[in-house]
């Protein structure tokens, strides 16, 4: 094996003896550094020292760190060969042996450095393609080895300017910034190689070196090839810092050219052959110091420790304060508990005290930010400024032209044409479902900014007081419209209970609709008798019976004039009525009565155009019918419009803030001490020795007297959790009861629950959780008259 030159640098000066215990330190970190992504060791200030090679493509990089580290087992060539992230940690042991280990394979030790290499292509292959693509995932190979010293390498993709194979077309700034990450950081020293037989003014790693480092107190610049440079230059000024002047000066090497590579020619005649070259060169003489692979690692360690002392007391006190502020988070969650059921009450505590400060951020408890809006104001402001404004602009008669609601009454008119009276319901209710559905979008789309949680609509309650329906509407609408027509009448369906009282037996929606709608049409109907003439004077627009849903819930619509035409008993109209309320759909599909005979008779006619148009040489609509049908929508459509700007709002909150975490039921089945039992329940409101009422006296409703026969050692301790509405958890400790069997009952449950308290449990409690009672007094009053207990 070659003499590797990091184990020549080890054997050498003072740095070497640092390094032994300050870079096995730091290596260590690097482990436990590397478990946390890039972005959370840098938000907590751990970035580890550590050495990265940059520069062009091909300008050597790789070479560089193989020849540092003493091993042939880096991908190497002309073409594009780093093409992720090579994180090379070397690590100084005392065996004889020498292996690799890859992150990606843990516990596989990689004797063989050629299948080291593979395996480096393989992964990178697996990540990048196997087309010259480039990738940022790093790749983390451990070299343990006692001819290295313990020292971070990073061999970064090269920089590139052309694309090929599947690179980006932005491959270069792709490139750049990939590096930048690496050497951005103080912490990193960067190794900038250049290639002698390039020009070295323009060296991109000298460039991309300078952004990171300005005072180039952190950068040494490496110059390779210097053996192929054109004959009768030499790389002397550079060296000596002449042309770009760098701090930490520049060390210039001569590597394994590719065919050296091909012949396999080793390391260590490699090494006897830079040697020779310095020698040689007149052009080298009195370069010792900055010249070769043996002067690179000497300066490496150098800088690397000095880099290192400088560093370590601000990484020492960050970790420090990290330290201390992970202890103090630890102490908040309490003592550890060993059992699996004590780890998982204290699961539940941690959770519930999560819950609370989630509600406390959102009701505004918290620490008042006077920065921004914060937690529930931020909800607030997306309620009122976005949502409800956003509603508010709508215009509820937008992209309904006086055409479509022209069509909408044709097509509610049916095959009977214009001969009958119209009538305004059925369109409205047509154009106003359209309307209202388009509430459906803005709505979710709150609930999502939100919280993805179920936006629920209302029915469409027409005998709101403040919706325009009935007569009213067409006396407002006939204000609107010139000439003013005659007065109208209603007319009033005389069985209009017993229809309401059918739809009572819908669906359960249904039944809430028309429940609402039966008592005020009902109320409606006795009003409008009492001031309006007999019914079978000139009618205008009948009366219409409206129980339905926004979007798809069932509805009704009653028709006098259609029932007075067909000659329908107001049986049959209840009935229809029924059936009417019973399908969302079957509305659309009013029978209209025909026999068989009668449509055999019918003549038949050329099939109408896939899209019919009202008919211009149809009479001209009544504008009248237009404007009520616009009056009907805005003021429908503003009721809904009210109710969803305070509903959706409502509902998104009771789900954000009310709904409790899960609490399952669970038994504690070994006891615990009455500590870490009261530690383990979420805010007990009381637990005490023989003394009920402390325990009692915090639940409402619940009588201490009712407990009075508690064994005086026994211990009732509750939750409520007086933030919501029921209580969550209902827990029974018993310290001291050896010899007591405690049991108890809890209403509302499907099976009784049992304390049984483990025998010999001295000073130790027992308990059990469950969820959600709706009543205090449900779980209280069966504890009260159970056995024991009582
Ligand atoms: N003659 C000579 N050839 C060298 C020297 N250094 C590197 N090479 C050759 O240059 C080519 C590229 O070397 P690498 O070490 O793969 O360069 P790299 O910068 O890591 O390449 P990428 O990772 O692909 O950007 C190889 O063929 C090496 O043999 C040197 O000092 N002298």
């Amino acid at each position: 094996m070659a003499e590797p030159v990091a184990a020549a640098a080890a054997a050498g000066e003072a740095p070497a003896t640092v390094g032994q215990a300050v870079i096995p330190l730091v290596n260590r970190l690097q482990d436990i550094v590397a478990r946390l992504d890039g972005a959370s060791a840098a938000a907590a200030g751990l970035e580890l020292p550590q050495v990265a090679a940059i520069g062009g493509q091909s300008s050597g990089k790789s070479s560089v760190l193989e020849a540092l580290v003493g091993r042939d087992f880096l991908p190497r060539g002309p073409d594009i060969c780093t093409r992720r992230p090579l994180v090379l940690q070397l690590v100084r042991h005392s065996a004889p042996e020498e292996w690799g280990e890859f992150l990606h394979a843990p516990g596989r030790r990689f004797h063989d450095f050629e299948q080291i290499k593979r395996e480096i292509q393989s992964e990178t292959d697996k990540e990048a393609g196997g087309n010259k693509g480039v990738s940022d995932k790093q790749i983390r190979l451990k070299i343990f080895s006692p001819n290295v010293l313990d020292i971070t390498l990073v061999d970064l993709p090269g920089i590139t300017r052309v694309p090929v194979g599947d690179q980006p077309s932005d491959i270069e700034s792709r490139i750049r910034s990939m590096i930048m990450q690496y050497i951005k950081h103080p912490s990193c020293i960067i190794l900038a190689v250049t290639p002698a037989n390039a020009d070295l003014a323009n060296s991109d790693a000298l460039q991309l070196a300078k952004l990171a480092d300005p005072d180039g107190s952190r950068t040494i610049g490496v110059i390779t090839k210097l053996d192929i440079m054109d004959r009768g230059t030499d790389a002397r000024n550079f060296l000596l810092g002449n042309v770009i002047p760098l701090k930490l000066g520049y060390v210039g090497v001569v590597n394994r050219s590719q065919e050296d590579i091909n012949f396999n020619r080793s390391i260590k005649d490699a090494l006897a052959f830079e040697e020779k070259f310095f020698s040689t060169l007149p052009a080298y003489h009195g370069l010792a110091h900055c010249c070769g692979v043996t002067q690179l690692a000497k300066k490496l360690n150098t800088i690397l420790l000095k880099h290192i002392t400088y560093m370590l007391p601000g990484l020492k006190s960050r970790i420090n304060a990290q330290l201390v502020a992970v202890a103090k988070e630890h102490a908040a969650y309490g003592d550890t508990a060993e059992s699996t059921s004590g780890q998982g009450v204290k699961l539940l505590n941690i959770l519930r005290k999560y819950c609370e400060a989630f509600s406390s951020m959102v009701e505004g408890k918290n620490k008042v930010s006077t920065d921004e809006l914060s937690g529930g104001a931020r909800i607030h402001y997306i309620f009122q400024s976005i949502f409800v404004k956003s509603l508010e602009e709508v215009d509820p008669c937008k992209s309904i032209t006086d055409e479509d609601i022209r069509t909408a009454i044709q097509n509610s008119d049916g095959p009977k044409g214009p001969m009958f009276l119209p009538e305004a319901s059925l369109p409205f209710e047509i154009l106003v479902r359209r309307q209202i559905s388009r509430l459906l979008d803005p709505s979710l789309q709150c609930a999502n900014f939100i919280y993805d949680e179920l936006v629920k609509m209302d029915y469409i309650n027409t005998s709101h007081p403040s919706f325009v329906g009935g007569h009213k509407v067409v006396e407002l609408a006939k204000q609107d419209i010139l000439p003013p027509k005659a007065p109208t009448s209603v007319m009033i369906p005389k069985d209009v209970t017993a229809i309401s009282s059918e739809i009572q037996l819908t669906s359960e929606r249904s039944q809430k609709s028309s429940a609402i709608f039966a008592r005020d049409a009902t109320r409606g109907a006795i009003s409008d008798q009492g001031s309006q003439p007999d019914v079978d004077t000139a009618v205008d627009v009948s009366y219409s019976i409206l129980a339905l849903g926004v979007l798809d819930t069932p509805f009704l619509l009653y028709h006098d004039s259609w029932s007075e035409n067909t000659g329908t008993s107001a049986a049959g109209r209840n009935q229809r009525a029924h059936s009417l309320v019973a399908g969302s759909s079957s509305s659309k599909s009013v029978p209209r009565a025909h026999s068989l005979d009668n449509l055999l008779s019918i003549i038949q006619l050329k099939e109408p155009p896939v899209m019919l148009k009202p008919s211009e040489n149809q009479p001209a609509q009544d504008p009248t019918e237009i404007a009520i049908v616009k009056l009907l929508i805005k003021s429908y459509y503003d009721i809904v419009r009210k109710s969803i700007e305070d509903a959706v709002p409502k509902a998104i909150m009771h789900f954000l803030t009310l709904e409790e975490f899960p609490l399952e039921v669970e038994k504690v089945e070994k006891g615990y001490s009455l500590a870490e039992f009261a530690t383990g329940l979420p805010n007990i409101h009381g637990l005490s020795n023989g003394d009920p009422s402390n325990i009692y006296g915090s639940l409402p409703n619940f009588s201490p007297k009712k407990t009075s026969h508690l064994d005086q050692h026994a211990s009732v301790a509750s939750y409520n959790s007086t933030s919501y509405l029921d209580a969550n958890a209902i827990s029974v400790a018993a310290p001291s009861l050896s010899n007591l069997a405690v049991c108890t009952e809890i209403a509302g449950l499907q099976e009784p629950i049992h304390i049984q308290l483990p025998t010999g449990a001295k000073e130790r409690c027992c308990g059990w959780k469950f969820k959600r009672f709706r009543d205090h007094e449900q779980f209280c009053q069966p504890l009260a008259s159970n056995g024991v207990l009582q």
